[in-house]
């Protein structure tokens, strides 16, 4: 094993989602987002084929399984084909003659079937009775990989549930790992969501001033977590005096628990440690990089809407009061003659500032840029970012804010994941950016470009990356944790093969 892979052996960005980078093209790697985003083209050839095979079956008997030769291959494929079909009587009826993990001659399950039609309730029964859901394909697909691809959001939603446990093919960035249903068609049902409150079930998080009240988390790797409330413990009193939220269900199940977020002013903030005397209220940064993952993301919609309702009190159209409907995810103008309240509006809905993230390789491809913030700690360095600005793509952005504080000239951009950064509501675009020219421009002799932004940046080679990944650096410097994008990024770009770059 090399000295590389020892080190960059990927220590999970998350516990629950080991990401393994020690070798190009390994699950999570640049290269194997590139391979994934190339099966997927592929797939998008075959897979239609497979639909309109399957959607032949179900209308004239077209479907291209074979049943004549009888026995347990019949049953099979009947299986097969009543998973894609939604047939949930005959899938019952076949359960007990059948493995449930049986594969077509292509490595589909009956849930990739299932899957690829939306077909949600049958996923639901499948993974009930056990089957696998981390079963790949022959193109490397997983279920919730194929119920994402085509667009099947409750499907992939059920199936994103049990992914706890897989090694993903994909970089789920933290932030991004927020577990509930968001259920937005429940928000305009104001009864219903009431009758949500009330119920004994709902867990409720909470705020003081937007800090969220924390515990210490059981997860030897995570310092902190939630303290969940019930209702009883809140009241309903305190709920009208603050700001309360509705984040979504546990599962797409209506029945099952809801969730809310509740922010109140510092003169009510007793009730916390009233019923949890160790918890403590915290300013969100950094202290919510280390919360359990998908209390992270929950951490990540709630904030980053509290903080838009607390700034956003008056209409920015004519200065009036707003109120808060549809669960916290609007604010309605309170003069009915204002043009907010007419057409399509985009002052009344919580917004977010798109933002570019990028890992600038060199021309050789043999070094990365990275640069220093007045406001980091010393000897750390990070990727360049800069916010979006209005008609601009995402490679404008990216080639403008590495311009501007580098004086690089960028060509190339590719996508590589994407990051909410709920301080207060930023989304991070990772970006891979391959640089056109070498001469930094980012000092003084060149004063052109705006040092304002950063103090330096420079050029860095893989091997010096490498050891400040692993903390290994012989002065000492390094880069941002695991749970920033930042890191996901480099640890990339450091980890896939020359050849591939
Ligand atoms: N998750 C991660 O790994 C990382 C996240 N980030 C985040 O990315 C974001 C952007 O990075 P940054 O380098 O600061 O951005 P920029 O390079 O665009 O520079 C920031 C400056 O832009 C101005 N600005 C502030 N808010 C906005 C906005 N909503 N739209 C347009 N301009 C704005 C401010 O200028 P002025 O002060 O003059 O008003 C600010 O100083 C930040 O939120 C940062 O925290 C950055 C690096 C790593
Ligand atoms: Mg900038
Ligand atoms: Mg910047
Ligand atoms: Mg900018
Ligand atoms: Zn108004």
């Amino acid at each position: 094993m090399t000295l590389f892979s020892r080190t960059l052996r990927c220590q999970a960005a998350f516990r629950r989602f080991p990401v393994e980078l020690s070798s190009p093209g390994a699950p999570g790697t640049f290269n194997n987002i590139r391979k994934l985003s190339q099966t997927f083209s592929r797939t998008s050839c075959r897979a239609p084929v497979e639909a309109v095979a399957v959607r032949g079956k179900m209308n004239n008997n077209n479907y291209p399984l074979d049943y004549s030769r009888g026995g347990i291959k019949e049953f099979n494929q009947r299986f097969l084909d009543s998973a894609a079909r939604g047939d949930l009587a005959e899938i019952s009826g076949l359960l007990g003659a059948v493995d449930i993990n049986v594969k077509s001659e292509r490595g589909w399950t009956a849930l990739m079937f299932a899957a690829r039609n939306g077909q949600t309730h049958v996923i639901s029964i499948l993974i009930e009775r056990g089957c696998d859901v981390n079963c790949l394909n022959a193109s490397g697909q997983t279920a919730l990989e194929i119920a994402r691809f085509w667009n099947h959001s409750e499907a992939a939603s059920v199936l994103s549930q049990h992914k706890q446990g897989v090694e993903f093919d994909q970089i789920h960035n933290y932030f991004s790992l927020n577990p509930l249903y968001r259920a937005s068609e429940m928000r305009k049902d104001t009864a219903g969501l009431q009758a949500a409150k009330n119920n004994m079930s709902t867990k409720f998080v909470l705020f003081s001033d937007q800090k969220p009240f924390l515990l210490r988390s059981e997860e030897p790797s995570r310092k902190y977590k939630f303290a969940v409330f019930n209702i009883n413990q809140l009241g309903t009193e305190l709920l009208e005096r603050g700001t309360v939220i509705f984040l979504g269900l546990e599962t797409w199940d209506p029945d099952s628990n809801a969730w809310f977020a509740v922010d109140i002013k510092e003169e009510l903030s007793d009730i916390g440690p009233k019923f949890f005397p160790e918890g403590k209220y915290a300013t969100p940064f950094p202290v919510t990089m280390q919360m359990e993952p998908t209390q992270a993301g929950i951490f990540a919609e709630a904030h980053s809407v509290l903080c838009w309702l607390d700034k956003y009190k008056f209409c920015s159209t004519c200065g009036s009061a707003t109120k808060i409907a549809e669960g916290g995810y609007k604010r309605v103008c309170q003069n009915w003659e204002c043009s907010s309240n007419k057409g399509v509006q985009n002052t009344c809905y919580p917004r977010v500032d798109p933002s570019l993230i990028m890992l600038v390789v060199s021309p050789d491809k043999k070094d990365c840029l990275l640069g220093r913030q007045k406001r980091f700690p010393p000897k750390m360095y990070s990727c360049l970012a800069g916010f979006m600005e209005p008609g601009e793509c995402l490679e404008d952005t990216c080639r403008r804010e590495v311009e501007e504080e580098s004086g690089i000239k960028v060509g190339r951009v590719d996508y590589h994941s994407s990051q909410p950064w709920p301080f207060p509501a930023v989304l991070m675009l990772g970006c891979i950016a391959y640089a056109r020219t070498s001469a930094l421009k980012c000092s003084k002799p060149y004063p052109q470009v705006d040092t304002s932004e950063l103090e330096e940046a420079r050029w860095f080679s893989r091997a010096e990356v490498a050891q400040m990944l692993a903390g290994q650096h012989p002065h000492g410097l390094y880069v941002p944790p695991g749970e920033a994008i930042a890191h996901q990024l480099i640890k990339s770009w450091v980890a896939s093969s020359f050849s591939n770059l």
